[in-house]
């Protein structure tokens, strides 16, 4: 079945999106947020967990999978919703991200990327072919086309031979799958900072008609405004009955930046990330609940939030956990950033329902400490 997007409602004000992503393993509100599952769970969380704090789909890592434990064996298990007990909608990431940032890089070719492993530091190769017939043993509902995240920052030269390999490696991604699966296949749009290399980048990409488009290459150290101003002028060059994500994002302020310039879909190893190292997101701003100013605080991380760990434990007993390094503070956190995440979703897709979207931005900017 092909991966789609039902817009239900077009902003008046903004490019914000209300729609519905259908997949093969259910329909998805957009815009959403993916919780990041990288080595097939996310971490310290069930499926059951994430179902009953409102994920749909989650991301998981071509790149981690391939070395560990290998696609042949959850090929074997009977794809990755099997072999980790997830049946809601997956996304792949196809490894080229990570093979860029954190496999030891030897060397690009117009093959495919030859590298070591972050693990043992045996040598691996990822061509486009590769890391789709990886995500098609994976089984996953969307799979992502290999392609090079430029770094950033680039010079021109740099840029467009970057993204002329990106288009050619996608055309190898779409040569590799059968007419079926390519209804699972989203292209990335690269070009780095480029105005005008974007627009390539965005027309070669968008000929080859695929079910879905990323914007690639942000979130890799640029200023935020930065990466504003890129969206500003990359999304309308990408069809709008088409799902548009946004690759790496985010933090909360990004995220509401990110739909009001038409993203549909996000994802982001912070809010999971930060929560194991003991900060919860809250609507007044960051709350490092390790610091001494939690130690004698009963109170919850946010007093509106209905998470299972706002509505059972105390802001020192968080601290006590993380301090401790208790299994069982890992697990509260992430339940708590990831239904944060949720609710944040869901109010944003109120307030487009609602026509009142730029006043949501502006009371949660004000409240999250954003407008001074
Ligand atoms: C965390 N930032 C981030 N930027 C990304 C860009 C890409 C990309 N393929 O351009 C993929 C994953 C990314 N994650
Ligand atoms: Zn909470």
């Amino acid at each position: 079945m092909a991966v789609r997007i039902e817009i239900l409602k077009e902003d008046n004000r903004t490019r914000a999106r209300l729609g519905k992503l259908h997949t093969p393993h259910g329909v998805i509100e957009t815009p959403v947020f993916m919780p990041v599952g990288t080595q097939a769970t996310v971490k310290t969380m069930t499926p059951e967990e994430l179902k009953d704090l409102g994920a749909g789909i989650i991301l998981s890592n071509t790149y981690h999978l391939f070395l560990r434990p290998g696609h042949e064996l959850i090929r074997e298990a009977g794809g990755l919703h099997a072999f980790m007990h997830w049946d809601g909608a997956i996304l792949t990431d196809s490894g080229g991200f990570q093979v860029f940032s954190l496999g030891d890089l030897r060397k690009i070719t117009e093959e495919g990327v030859e590298f070591r492993s972050h693990l043992d530091g045996s040598k691996k190769f990822l061509s486009p072919e590769i890391a789709t017939q990886v995500q098609m043993a994976l089984g996953s509902d969307i799979v992502m086309a290999f392609d090079e995240c430029t770094p950033y920052p680039a010079t021109r030269e740099y840029a467009k031979a970057s993204l002329e390999r990106t288009t050619r490696w996608l055309k190898r991604c779409q040569e590799t799958l059968t007419t079926t699966d390519r209804q699972a296949l989203f292209g990335i749009v690269q070009g780095s900072m480029y105005e005008d290399l974007r627009k390539q980048s965005a027309a070669e990409i968008t000929e080859l008609d695929l079910p879905g488009y990323a914007v690639g290459g942000l979130s890799v150290g640029e200023p935020k405004e930065l990466m504003y101003e890129v969206l500003d002028y990359t999304v309308p060059m990408l069809p709008k009955d088409k799902p548009r994500y946004l690759m790496g994002v985010g933090s909360p302020d990004a995220l509401i930046e990110g739909v009001m310039r038409g993203i549909d879909m996000f994802d982001c190893v912070l809010p999971t990330r930060i929560a194991r190292n003991g900060t919860a997101l809250t609507r007044y701003g960051k709350l490092v609940v390790r610091n001494a100013e939690s130690a004698h605080d009963f109170s919850p991380i946010d007093p509106t939030c209905d998470c299972y760990t706002c509505k059972n434990y105390s802001r020192a007993y968080l601290r006590h956990l993380i301090k401790a390094d208790e299994i069982l503070g890992l697990r509260l956190m992430t339940i708590h950033n990831l239904r944060f995440l949720t609710n944040l979703m869901s109010e944003i897709r109120a307030a487009i329902k609602e026509n009142r979207l730029p006043e949501y931005r502006e009371k949660f900017f004000y409240e999250y400490g954003y407008l001074k």
